[in-house]
């Protein structure tokens, strides 16, 4: 499946109308719907509408209708919907007033992309995203679960980014753009953080980080733009720049301390939801005498679940040297090995690697691309009893799933939780064994 989501930047000032008939939700917060053969990912619709879509990529040369050789050349194209012909019985009034429709769509913010849809719809979407994804790439056969609702759908966001563009306008980016669009509110973020930000004085031009942890006090970091594709940002701070400042977080009666621009969940009942999710999956298959790793463990959260089922022998795999500190620190009383490492080269570190896990449990909870083949394969080879899988993309989970089961390891359960209200993100938690 393609991702309609990433790819060349779109330009919605020129290109076709065309009259689309949508028909389903594809990965990525777009939908789908055919003109003359090819498929169109319109955004800003619901399947069962007919839309009036601008085609915004590839951009047609002047003069043309369908647009040059290039264009054509391609299996799809992208549009964004004007204007709705025949609006779904789902559809309600943006929740981002200025993502509406009606306004150009460089204007409009990005971030809610299914903003416009009635929220327990924009459930059973997430849903058939999910079960696509794993009817294609994770062999058939698994049935995608009901999404479960976190009880926080409006003000959600504990991390925000803003941008300041060069006419020192502030502001979230555009949907597929880097173009600030000024909003009177944020309606995703919390409350304070919308405060704190319309607080900010003249800024100069780059990115802010704003981020409310849970004592409710907003912090906020501003950056030039170009310091966003820094490798050098995730192995700490630079020589010469200060330690970041350290927040604290709470999941039950545990504190985590971490950066400030450190990696936790952003939805503020996220930590404690996965936690839980993945504490009921594990109930009873943690065999206190096996080794039990932690897998791209951030700063230990799901250490300390493992810690709190009884595992005596945890291992917490962690790329970021400063999230490895702080999982130390956080996991004070529980003994758990805190190693700074990718976790690639971790389980083919030999006597350094993992020692003793056949019969313990494995959790893998890696960023958006997944973990791939050679880590799914190398994790099966230890041979645990139990493997929990935490994905933010239903995509990458399906693809490593389909080489779990290639190795013998089939989904028993799973859980969707609606960790990201009104945008297509979805948080996948799944239990595997032989
Ligand atoms: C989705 S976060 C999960 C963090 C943690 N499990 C939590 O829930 O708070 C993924 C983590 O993996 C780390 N990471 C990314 N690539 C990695 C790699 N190849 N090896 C080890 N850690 C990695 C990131 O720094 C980040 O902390």
């Amino acid at each position: 499946m393609t991702d309609p989501s990433t790819g060349p930047g779109t330009d919605a000032s020129a290109g076709p109308l065309l009259d689309l008939d949508v028909t389903a939700i594809a990965h990525g917060g777009v939908f789908v719907a055919r003109h003359e053969g090819r498929v169109v990912f319109v955004a800003d619709a619901i399947p069962g509408e007919r839309v009036r879509a601008r085609v915004t990529d590839p951009v047609p040369s002047t003069g043309s209708e369908t647009g040059n050789g290039a264009a054509d050349k391609r299996s799809f194209w992208r549009a964004e919907t004007v204007e709705v012909l025949d609006a779904s019985p789902h559809r309600r009034p943006h929740v981002w007033a200025e993502a509406d429709v009606s306004r150009p769509p460089e204007q409009r913010p990005g971030g809610a992309d299914l903003g416009h849809i009635e929220i327990g719809h924009q459930r059973a979407l997430k849903r058939q995203v999910l079960q696509e994804a794993l009817d294609r790439f994770a062999g058939g056969g698994i049935a995608a679960p009901e999404v479960e609702a976190t009880g926080t759908d409006e003000n959600w966001r504990t991390r925000v980014t803003l941008h300041v563009d060069a006419e020192h306008r502030i502001g979230p980016y555009a949907a597929r753009s880097h173009r600030v669009v000024p909003v009177a509110e944020h309606v995703l973020a919390r409350p304070a953080i919308d405060a704190a930000a319309r607080a900010l004085g003249d800024l100069p031009e780059g990115r802010i980080e704003l981020v409310e942890p849970a004592d409710g006090q907003v912090r906020f970091l501003v950056r030039p733009e170009s310091e966003r594709f820094s490798r050098k940002d995730r192995r700490g701070p630079r020589r010469g720049r200060p330690t970041p400042e350290t927040v604290i977080e709470r999941v039950g009666g545990r504190e985590f301390q971490l950066d400030v621009d450190g990696f936790w969940q952003i939805h503020p009942d996220a930590a404690a939801l996965l936690d839980g999710a993945v504490a009921d999956l594990l109930q009873g298959s943690v065999a206190p005498e096996a080794e039990h790793l932690d897998l791209y463990g951030g700063v230990g959260l799901f250490a300390a679940t493992l810690a709190r089922l009884g595992a005596r022998k945890i291992t917490t795999v962690e790329s970021s040297p400063r999230a490895t500190r702080h999982a130390v620190e956080n996991l004070r009383d529980v003994d758990v090995t805190a190693v700074t490492a990718r976790v690639d080269r971790y389980l083919r570190a030999g006597d350094a690697g993992p020692q003793n896990v056949a019969g313990g449990a494995v959790i893998l909870d890696p960023p958006r691309s997944g973990a791939g083949r050679a880590v799914v394969e190398d994790v099966a080879a230890l041979d645990p009893a139990a493997i929990v899988y935490v994905a933010c993309d239903p995509v990458a989970l399906a693809r490593d799933l389909a080489t779990f089961r290639g190795l013998g390891y089939e989904p028993r359960r799973m859980r969707a939780l609606d960790l990201f209200p009104h945008s297509h993100h979805l948080e996948t938690v799944a239990l595997l064994s032989r």
